[in-house]
């Protein structure tokens, strides 16, 4: 038995899953964890719950796959990105609760950081925007204001890392202190031309150099499990933010292919090639993965409410009771009746980045009904994801051929139809919806040797053609452009 133990570290649950040499799941399990809220704005996590609840599934995956001791051949490893953790070197304790990606607190510091004319060199070098979502502006923060601990960062005493960074430390009892490229890549410190930690940024963010991890290859063994609970010794051979993971597991390994990730957010990458592309359309150029030296790139763009548009039609409207019940009951209408909603529940993402937009219903009628609201909802996630493509095709010079998905709100087939539809190209999703772990799994085999335990996601395709006329699109894009414009700023004009 040649056994991969992948470990998928989200925003609101960690996931383990274990997979045969083919891809095959043998068992998972999966534990959500406490979201804090301390100020309005503000998402912290415990660094302890995000190890524990980890460490906890991991165990119950293996027991679930009725694994022996040695059936482990390697430990693959995925994460959510940018979200921000210190602790102390010395007796592991972390300094502070880990500041998530999510977190708006240093969005002064990035204003600040603007307006002195910085934003270029961070853009160049980065391929990021001086936005609060990266990790560097979070990490400076705790700096300035945890109490010694900029004195204690400086002679060497503590350690930063993303949450990557904060589980091989725990996996490895503390041994090892590294991050892998794509998730350096989203800290605002490394050059991504050269995926280093670049001493010019590291002075703008006044952060010192002896806090960070050591940048290693995403694939490839870096070290082995000696953490109580685990058996010890399986190589951690593969290690990749979870939107590159789900770029790798999607088979996304060549210039032009692009996957969208639908989860609580929905997230669009498209691989570029051995060369950093920089955006002219407010996207990310971000590492993809670096493996045997060599690193890969891609354009993303982020959409921050997709699923949980969903979510909210469910916990904040009552109108649905489950996720899964949205599609039944968009399907009572044949369209929206010109209902449009734009969920700028927090602010807009790629490409507009407009922190103060807020979520708007336009169009509304006498006429308007449940059905045209979730149908609305429903098409609202395409509409965002589609503006994020359109920028990526002319970033990248390139049309986005056929478009693989994955993530929870995937499974929907009239999503799914409206995506390929506004797209004019294929969805294709596969039957394992799950690309982000399978990535992590794949990326971990080829870094033991293993060829076979890729997992062979082309053969159970669910593929979604366009049906809508190139008119209809540009007609609905128009009325959706419209109703975003209305939705811009809102939250500044009323200041
Ligand atoms: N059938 C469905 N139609 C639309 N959205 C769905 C459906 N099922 C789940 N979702 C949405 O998908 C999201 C969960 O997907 P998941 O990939 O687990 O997200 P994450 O990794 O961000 O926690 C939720 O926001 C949920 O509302
Ligand atoms: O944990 P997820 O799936 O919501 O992904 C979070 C992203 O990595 C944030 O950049």
């Amino acid at each position: 038995m040649q056994a991969i133990l992948a470990l998928d570290q989200g925003t609101t649950s960690s996931r383990a899953i274990v997979y045969d040499s083919h891809g095959g799941v043998l068992g998972a399990a999966q534990q959500g964890f406490e979201q804090h809220f301390p100020q309005p704005g503000w998402v912290e996590h415990d660094p302890g719950e995000i190890w524990q609840s980890q460490l906890a599934v991991a165990i119950q995956a293996v027991e679930r796959a009725g694994l022996s001791r040695g059936d482990i051949s390697a430990l693959g490893l995925t994460n959510q990105r940018e979200t921000t953790l210190l602790w102390d070197r010395q007796t592991g304790e972390p300094l502070h609760r880990a500041i998530v990606w999510q977190d708006r607190r240093t969005a002064r510091l990035c204003e600040e950081l603007r307006r002195d004319g910085q934003e270029r060199l961070f853009r160049e070098r980065t391929g990021l925007l001086l936005d609060p979502y990266f990790s560097g502006t979070k990490l400076r923060w705790l700096l300035d204001n945890i109490p010694g601990a900029r004195r204690r960062a400086e002679a060497g005493e503590l350690a930063f890392g993303t949450v990557d960074s904060w589980l091989i430390w725990q996996l490895t009892a503390g041994r090892l202190h590294v991050t892998d490229a794509s998730n350096a890549s989203r800290t605002l410190l490394c050059n991504i031309h050269e995926v280093e930690w670049d001493p010019e940024l590291l002075a703008a963010l006044d952060i010192p150099a002896a806090v960070l991890p050591e940048i290693i290859d995403s694939s490839g063994v870096c070290g082995t499990t000696a953490c109580e609970g685990l058996p010890h010794g399986i190589p951690i051979a593969g290690v990749a933010g979870d939107q590159q993971a789900a770029l790798y597991g999607q088979g996304c390994q060549e210039a032009g292919l692009a996957k969208c990730t639908y989860g609580t957010g929905a997230f669009l990458l498209m691989h570029t090639g051995d060369k950093p592309i920089p955006s002219a359309n407010r996207l990310l150029t971000t590492v993809a993965w670096r493996i045997d030296g060599r690193t890969d790139y891609a354009l993303e763009g982020s959409v921050f409410i997709a699923g949980a548009v969903v979510q909210w039609l469910r916990d904040g409207l009552g109108l649905i009771r489950s996720s899964d019940e949205i599609e039944a009951l968009a399907r009572q209408v044949p369209d929206t009746g010109g209902v449009y909603l734009v969920p700028a529940f927090a602010g807009l993402g790629a490409p507009h980045w407009d922190p103060d937009a807020r979520g708007i219903l336009v169009g509304m009628t006498r006429g308007t009904e449940r059905p045209h609201i979730a149908r609305a909802a429903l098409e609202s996630v395409a509409f965002q994801a589609t503006e994020v493509i359109g920028a990526m095709e002319i970033d990248a010079g390139m049309a986005v051929k056929q478009l693989r998905v994955d993530g929870g709100a995937s499974t929907n087939n009239l999503l799914m139809q409206f995506q390929a539809d506004l797209l004019g190209a294929p969805v294709a999703r596969p039957a394992d919806t799950e690309a982000t772990a399978a990535g992590a799994a794949a990326l971990a085999a080829r870094g033991v040797g293993l060829n076979g335990s890729s997992p062979a996601r082309d053969e159970h395709l669910t593929r979604f053609d366009p049906q809508l006329s190139r008119y209809e699109v540009e007609q609905r894009m128009g009325v959706w452009h419209r109703a975003v414009a209305r939705a811009g700023g809102w939250a500044r004009e009323e200041d």
